[in-house]
């Protein structure tokens, strides 16, 4: 278990209920700073539901957060934007009529300087700022091997190029946690065995750490240094990749012969 003084994200008995269904009960679990952590489990278990907590989509009715030292009963999404929270989603959440280098510069407005007004205008710091916002997404696409495809509208790209645009915008935002869900999903083994190393760059040469949503377990035992395991809403595993993968509640919640 990782030590509470490294801890960039923590969670203490966090619940989720929508009506009458119990999304996630009592999850704790923490995230240290600069690991790469998986969330696994069957399908419905909870894992975008906690997602959605972290970045303030969803309030938990119980539980606290905390979050880079700070503790929050509920995050709120502007918030956990600033204070460094990105996100990529499942169904992708791209401007699909924009290009690839538009979409990149999209995850750059936190960091703008220049106001609403300066920038329509063209006065003041805008342009100055504009230049730079548009060099560090240039940084970005290189960094993603998206030259190629720097200047296509995203939504003609393959939907593995489309994963790794998002993931393109996310970074851009510079980061100090990514919020992952389900990166690799619909992608074959070569654009999973891609995207997985450009997650392991942004970890390992960014700093930034990471919380994954992953269905292939051996994506997930590759890439992650910790797994939290969910089943029902409950955490059922929390440990090294190889400690959970041979957990008995694991291998039971997988092969379905615990309920
Ligand atoms: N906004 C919502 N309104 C109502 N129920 C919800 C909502 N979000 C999630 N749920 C319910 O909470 C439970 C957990 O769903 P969640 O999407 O978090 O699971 P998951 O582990 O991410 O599943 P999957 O792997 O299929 O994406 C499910 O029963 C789901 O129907």
């Amino acid at each position: 278990m990782t030590q509470a003084s490294t801890a960039l994200l923590a969670l203490d008995g966090i619940s989720v209920s929508f009506g009458g269904v119990k999304a996630i009960t009592d999850i704790s679990f923490e995230v240290a700073a600069g690991e790469i952590c998986a969330l696994i489990g069957p399908n419905g278990a909870g894992k975008s539901s906690l997602l959605n907590v972290i970045n303030g989509v969803y309030r938990p009715q119980h539980g606290t957060l905390r979050f880079d030292g700070h503790a929050y009963r509920r995050m709120d999404a502007h918030d956990a934007a600033h204070r460094g929270i990105a996100r990529t989603f499942q169904n992708l959440a791209l401007f699909r009529r924009m290009s690839v280098f538009d979409n990149v510069l999209a995850g750059r407005n936190l960091h703008r300087r220049s106001t609403w007004l300066e920038q329509t205008l063209h006065v003041g710091r805008a342009a100055r700022d504009e230049a730079l916002q548009r060099e560090r997404a240039e940084r970005v696409i290189e960094a993603l091997d998206l030259q190629p495809w720097r200047d296509s509208v995203v939504g003609t790209l393959s939907y593995g190029l489309q994963k790794r645009v998002e993931l393109a915008r996310a970074l851009a935002a510079e980061p100090r946690l990514l919020l992952l869900d389900e990166p690799m999903a619909g992608m074959n083994t070569e654009e999973k065995h891609a995207m997985a190393g450009y997650v392991l760059d942004a970890n390992e040469h960014l700093g930034v750490t990471v919380v994954l949503i992953e269905h292939d377990i051996g994506v997930v035992m590759g890439l992650s240094d910790h797994v939290v395991v969910l089943d029902y809403g409950k955490k059922i595993a929390d440990g090294r990749p190889n400690e959970v993968r041979t957990n008995p509640d694991v291998l039971a919640a997988y092969l379905g012969t615990r309920h």
